[in-house]
């Protein structure tokens, strides 16, 4: 398999990133955040989600986040929607694509949306008829793809099988999530050898979590088997709040580098990125999780 020559990011700082931070954060600072995103050139940027307020409370503002932004053409802006009411929500909101998000694990999916994995791929249906209706193009999340922080080991057919559900359904692009950072590259190769029987490779993503430090290895590990997005977060914002230890994204910027050492094109200024990393971690008084960053801002 010949590793691809373009690679499309998918930033998820504001979402992702954000979700499980206890402080207020202003609708001004995100704001802030998802424009610096998009000037430092990144085209798809996870804005917020349409979750219930109680179970994450930092998202309930995401309307207001979606109204402040500067929106520039050919850029994705994107929310999470758990269902129709989400949905809904989102699409008053002038969210152009959603995304839906199963777990490959059972005890995960009860925690995170409080159903079953069939269940939850059932509420989907209605959403996937509203989004066509509405021309809203829709991604499917898989949690938990390389190990679950309530039942283990997760089999890559277990992962295929919702993967392919949410393909089937209309999903455009799959997004592969190893969302405690436990997987190795090995395991990713394997898994992804499995998911790709029924989906092709140009439909998945990948989305890495870095508390084993495993994060750069495993996206090395997909560009290898022809994966070529990535979900990744500024300044390695986050960790979930239903995966207890679980640190955040991989940094994007960590990413850029990677990518960039292998002549692999994003159209993003590194520069900016990490001043825009930089800059919401001051704000949350927090240490920048981008090694890239660290050691670029210390030169
Ligand atoms: C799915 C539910 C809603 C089920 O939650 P539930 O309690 O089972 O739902 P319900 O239908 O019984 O509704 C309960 C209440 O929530 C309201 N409600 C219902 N739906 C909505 C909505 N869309 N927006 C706003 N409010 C909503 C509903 O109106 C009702 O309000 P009440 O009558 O009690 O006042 C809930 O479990 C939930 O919102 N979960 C969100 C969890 C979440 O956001 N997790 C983080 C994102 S996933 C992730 O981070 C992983 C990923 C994607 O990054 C990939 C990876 O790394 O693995």
């Amino acid at each position: 398999m010949n590793q691809p020559t373009s690679v499309r990011l998918v930033e998820v700082g504001p979402r992702d990133g954000l979700q499980n931070e206890k402080q207020p954060i202003s609708i001004a600072d995100k704001v802030r955040l998802v424009d610096d995103l998009t000037a430092a050139g990144l085209s798809y940027v996870e804005v917020g989600s349409f979750v219930s307020p109680k179970w994450v409370p930092q998202m309930a503002g995401s309307a207001e986040v979606f109204a402040g932004i500067g929106r520039k053409p050919g850029i994705t802006y994107a929310a999470l929607t758990p269902n129709l009411k989400g949905f809904e929500t989102a699409l008053e909101a002038k969210v152009e694509e959603v995304a839906v998000f199963a777990a490959a694990s059972e005890s995960f999916s009860q925690k995170n949306i409080n159903c079953s994995i069939a269940e939850s791929l059932q509420r989907f249906v209605p959403l996937m008829e509203a989004a066509k209706a509405a021309n809203v193009r829709v991604r499917g999340y898989v949690s938990c793809v390389l190990g679950c922080p309530y039942d283990g080991e997760v089999a890559p057919e277990q992962v295929a099988s919702v993967a392919r559900e949410l393909y089937a359904m209309g999903c455009y692009e799959v997004s592969l999530g190893d969302t405690i950072g436990t997987g190795t590259a090995g395991k990713t190769r394997a898994m992804l050898e499995v998911v790709a029987r029924d989906i092709p490779r140009d439909r998945l993503a990948g989305h890495f979590h870095d508390t084993y430090g495993q994060a750069l290895a495993n996206i090395y590990a997909s560009l290898l088997e022809g994966i070529s997005v990535f979900d990744s977060s500024v300044a390695g914002l986050g960790g979930c709040p239903y995966a207890k230890g679980a640190t955040g994204n991989v940094a994007t910027e960590d990413v850029l580098y990677l990518l960039q050492g292998l002549g692999i094109e994003t159209g993003v200024d590194m520069g900016k990125l990490i001043a825009a990393g930089q800059r919401i971690c001051e704000m949350l008084g927090k240490a920048n999780g981008s090694r890239v960053a660290r050691a670029r801002l210390s030169q």
